[in-house]
């Protein structure tokens, strides 16, 4: 069965993007809110391990709760290094998944389209991408050394160039929950309004209604 790697940053750094709008400890409580919210989408399916790698007791905390491994990370030193710690630690030679801790609204469906276990030797890559298609929200790998981790700006292009010069055509999946990664105000704003009945619609600790003046009150839209 496919394992997972989700890299979760410091809390101390986290969304930065989103310091105009939100303090430090609501940034915190956001990243965590939200890796609720996927690692229970992800409990709905067969799964392998889940390796979560971080450097916060919270995060740890809620990994444990859903029996994810944690992976201490001595110091922050970026998205891809984080993938490349879980890597190592994943006794997986084949079917490996990449995760962002961002995407509270990915669906039960389109996590399994991506985690699917392959049956055969051949290679295969399956990508999703952010909805500005610059960013990449889930990596499958049927071989955790197809290709390097190459997140940051623009890696879906990246990815889908790296696979062709691994020999691969890559699958894309087509995943609206997926798509939207929290990065940037507005992006909170959609998530709000699309958010109903999850932990990350707690977060924002308000019915319905208000939650889209109150964000904008904050200039998030
Ligand atoms: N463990 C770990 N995870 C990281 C690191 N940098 C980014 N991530 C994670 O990678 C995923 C994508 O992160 P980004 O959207 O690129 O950036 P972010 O850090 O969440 O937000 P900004 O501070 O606004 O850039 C999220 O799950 C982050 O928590 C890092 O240095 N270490
Ligand atoms: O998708 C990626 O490779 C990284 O997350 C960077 O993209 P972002 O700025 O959309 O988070």
């Amino acid at each position: 069965m496919t394992e997972i790697i989700i890299p979760i940053k410091s809390l101390t750094f986290a969304k930065q993007r989103l310091a105009s709008i939100l303090t430090p400890s609501e940034r915190a409580a956001l990243v965590l809110a939200m890796l609720e919210d996927l690692l229970a989408t992800i409990s709905l399916l067969d799964h392998g391990k889940i390796w979560i790698v971080a450097s916060d007791d919270a995060v740890f905390d809620i990994a444990r709760k859903h029996d994810a491994c944690p992976v201490c990370e001595p110091k922050a030193t970026g998205y891809n290094e984080a993938v490349l710690l879980g890597l190592e630690a994943s006794q997986a030679r084949r079917d490996v998944a990449v995760l962002p801790g961002d995407i509270p609204l990915a669906r039960v469906s389109e996590i399994a389209a991506l985690i699917a276990p392959t049956s055969s030797d051949k290679p295969h890559i399956r990508l999703a991408a952010a909805r500005d298609l610059q960013g990449t929200n889930g990596l499958f790998l049927s071989r955790k050394d197809l290709v390097r981790p190459a997140f940051g700006a623009n890696s879906f292009s990246r990815y889908r160039r790296a696979s062709q010069k691994a020999g691969v055509q890559p699958q894309i999946l087509e995943a609206p929950g997926m798509a939207l990664d929290i990065d940037i105000p507005a992006d909170l704003h959609d998530l709000a309004i699309r958010s109903v009945g999850c932990s990350i619609h707690a977060f924002f600790g308000m019915p319905r209604g208000s939650v889209s003046s109150h964000l904008i009150e904050r200039g998030a839209a």
